[in-house]
C-alpha cells in the first residue's frame, strides 16, 4: 500500500470529486460517516459520554458530520468548535448549519473558554487539525490539547491526531493529541510509522473512502506499507519435483567463545524458513555444542578456538549470513576483510559485521551488491552517523544504500527496508521482539530467503514480515514478555500457514 503526501492526498481528493461527479461535502459525509459507523458498530447505542472536539478546517467539518449522525442515532454526545480562525471551510460550516438546523447548538471554546470536564469513561472525538495543520497551535489550543491529554478518556483521532504535522517541518511540535486509536482516510500516513512521531498514537488503521484507485496507482511514492497480498505475490510455491538441493545450500558464518548460541539461532532460522542445507562456519569452540543440538546442520570449523580469523568456505554457498555473535577482535576483521574481498553474491550482514564495517569504512567497496546490511539502530548510527530527526535518518539511510549498492533493513517497531530509492514498511510485529537474539533470527530468515532464489528485496521484505508474524502468532498466547527468540523460529512453519491461508476476495483493489 502506497504511503501519500498531504499534497497528493488533496490531489486524489480534487480528482475524485471531478471523477465521480460529487461535491466536496458528498466526500465529507462519506468520510465522516464511516468514522459514524466504526464507532457505532461498537457502542451500539450504549449512552457513553462523547466529546467531539471540531477545528474549523475540513477535519472539524467530519466532526460536525459525525455529531449530526451520533445525533439522529440517539447518543449523548457534546460538540465542541474549537474557534482557532475565522478562515472556515466551506464545508465545515455548511455542516455546522445542518447541525444548527437539528437545533443542535455545539459549544464554542475560545482562549478564554472554560475547558470542560472529560470523565474516566467518556470518549473523546479529536477533529481538531486534520493533515492542513501548518503551524504550531496557539497557545490556547495547545492548553485544550494538553487538557485532553490529561483526561482519562479513550481519545480517538479523525484522520490524524491534532497538532501532529503529516511531514518533516521546520517548526517544533509539541502540543500533539495523543490519541488511542487514529481512524486516518484511505492510506497511512508517514508520520504514524516513524518513532519520534509514531509515539503520539497507540493504534492506527485506515478507512477506506473509495478516492479514485486508478488516480492513486498513478502517483509516485517513495513509501509504501508492507500487507499480506504483497508477501503473497512474491511467494515462490515449492514444486513437487523439487529436492534439497533446489532450495540452496545456505551457509551462516560468526560466534566466538560465549556467542555460539547467536549462530545457532541464526542456522536454525534458516532452515526453517526453507532454505535446503545449511553450514555453519564457527570457531572450534562451537563445534560440539552445535554437532550435538542442530543435527540438520553441517558445521565447518576455523582454525582458531575463540574465535573467527580465516573464513574458507569450501563450495559455493548460494547464500550467506554473517556477523552474529563473531566479535571485533584483530584477526576476525582481517579474515572479514578478506572474506570480503572474495564474496561474489549478495550477502547478509548484521550484529558485529555491521560493527566492523562502520569502523572500517573502507570495506564498503568491497561489498558485493544488494547485499543486505540488518542494523539494530545504535548499529545503524555507527554505520551512517547520526540524524537530526526521524525523516532525516530515512533520506541518510536511502542515501548510504543508494551509495553502496545495498539494501538496509532498520529495524524497530515498524522496520523498514531501504534500497535507495524506496522504503517498504513491515506491518507485523510486537514489542515482543526486543528480546535477545530476535536479529539473530532474522538474519537466518532474510539468509534462507536468498538462498531460495527470492533476490535481495524481496528476501528482505519477505524475511521481516514472517518473522514478526511468528513472533505475533506467540505472543497471542504467552504475551509479550515471556517470548524469546527460539519461539520465533518454531512459529515460523505457523506463520507460513497462516500467511498462505486462502483469505476471501477483496472487494477494492489495493493502492
Ligand atoms: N481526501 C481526504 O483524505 C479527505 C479529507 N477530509 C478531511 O479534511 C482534512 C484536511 O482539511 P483541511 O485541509 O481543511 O485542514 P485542517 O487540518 O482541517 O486545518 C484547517 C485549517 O487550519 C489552518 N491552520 C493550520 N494550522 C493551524 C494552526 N496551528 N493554528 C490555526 N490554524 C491553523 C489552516 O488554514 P490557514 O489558516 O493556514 O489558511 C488549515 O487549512 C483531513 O485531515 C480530513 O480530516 C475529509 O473531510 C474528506 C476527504
Ligand atoms: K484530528
Amino acid at each position: 500500500m502506497k504511503i501519500l503526501s498531504s499534497e497528493q492526498i488533496y490531489e486524489a481528493d480534487k480528482f475524485t470529486i471531478k471523477k465521480q461527479g460529487i461535491t466536496s461535502d458528498a466526500l465529507m459525509e462519506r468520510a465522516a460517516l464511516k468514522i459514524f459507523e466504526w464507532l457505532h458498530g461498537r457502542l451500539q447505542g450504549a449512552q457513553v459520554k462523547i466529546h467531539v472536539f471540531c477545528g474549523i478546517g475540513n477535519n472539524g467539518g467530519d466532526g460536525m458530520v459525525l455529531s449530526r449522525h451520533l445525533f439522529e442515532h440517539g447518543y449523548n454526545f457534546q460538540t465542541y468548535v474549537v474557534d482557532f480562525s475565522e478562515k472556515r471551510s466551506k464545508d465545515f460550516l455548511l455542516n455546522l448549519e445542518r447541525l444548527k438546523d437539528r437545533k443542535i447548538w455545539p459549544s464554542f471554546l475560545e482562549a478564554k473558554s472554560q475547558l470542560p470536564q472529560i470523565g474516566m469513561d467518556d470518549i473523546v472525538v479529536d477533529a481538531i487539525f486534520g493533515i492542513g495543520l501548518n503551524r504550531q497551535p496557539d497557545k490556547w489550543v495547545a492548553n485544550l490539547i494538553k487538557h485532553i491529554n490529561t483526561s482519562p478518556a479513550f481519545v480517538i483521532s479523525v484522520d490524524v491526531p491534532s497538532g501532529l504535522p503529516s511531514q518533516k517541518v521546520s517548526w517544533k511540535f509539541t502540543s500533539v493529541i495523543k490519541a488511542n486509536h487514529v481512524l486516518s482516510f484511505q492510506v497511512p500516513k508517514l508520520v504514524f510509522l516513524l518513532p519520534e512521531t509514531g509515539k503520539y498514537l497507540d493504534t492506527w488503521e485506515i478507512l477506506n473512502i473509495d478516492l479514485d484507485s486508478d488516480f492513486i496507482s498513478g502517483l509516485e511514492s517513495n513509501y509504501f506499507l508492507t500487507q499480506r497480498s504483497n508477501l503473497v505475490s512474491i511467494y515462490k510455491p515449492r514444486t513437487k519435483f523439487s529436492h534439497k538441493g533446489t532450495y540452496g545450500h545456505a551457509v551462516i558464518i560468526g560466534g566466538s567463545h560465549g556467542k555460539i548460541g547467536a549462530v545457532q539461532l541464526a542456522g536454525r532460522a534458516c532452515l526453517r524458513s526453507g532454505s535446503g542445507l545449511v553450514s555453519m562456519f564457527v570457531p572450534g569452540c562451537g563445534y560440539n555444542a552445535l554437532q550435538s543440538s542442530f543435527p540438520e546442520a553441517m558445521i565447518l570449523t576455523d582454525t582458531a578456538m575463540d574465535h573467527i580469523t580465516e573464513i574458507e568456505i569450501p563450495f559455493t554457498a548460494s547464500a550467506i549470513g554473517i556477523g552474529m555473535g563473531l566479535g571485533t577482535f584483530k584477526k576476525t576483521v582481517v579474515a572479514f576483510g578478506e572474506f570480503l574481498q572474495k564474496a561474489k553474491q549478495p550477502l547478509v550482514i548484521d550484529a558485529d559485521g555491521i560493527n566492523i564495517l562502520a569502523k572500517h569504512q573502507e570495506m564498503l567497496k568491497q561489498l558485493p551488491e544488494n547485499s543486505i546490511l540488518t542494523p539494530h539502530p545504535k548499529e545503524l548510527e555507527r554505520l551512517i552517523g547520526s540524524w537530526d530527526d526521524d525523516f532525516d535518518k530515512l533520506d541518510k539511510a536511502n542515501a548510504f544504500s543508494m551509495k553502496h549498492g545495498v539494501i538496509l533493513v532498520l529495524k524497530g517497531a515498524n522496520s523498514l527496508i531501504v534500497d535507495g530509492e524506496k522504503g517498504y514498511f513491515n506491518t507485523s510485529g510486537n514489542p515482543g521482539l526486543a528480546t535477545a537474539g530476535s536479529g539473530d533470527v532474522l538474519t537466518g530468515i532474510i539468509t534462507g530467503f536468498l538462498s531460495q532464489g527470492y533476490n535481495s528485496l524481496e528476501a528482505s521484505i519477505f524475511g521481516v514480515y514472517l518473522h514478526g508474524l511468528a513472533a505475533d502468532i506467540k505472543a497471542s498466547e504467552i504475551g509479550f514478555e515471556a517470548l524469546i527468540a527460539s519461539d520465533i523460529i518454531e512459529n515460523l512453519g505457523k506463520a507460513f500457514v497462516e500467511l498462505l491461508r486462502p483469505k476471501p476476495p477483496q472487494n477494492k483493489k489495493e493502492t
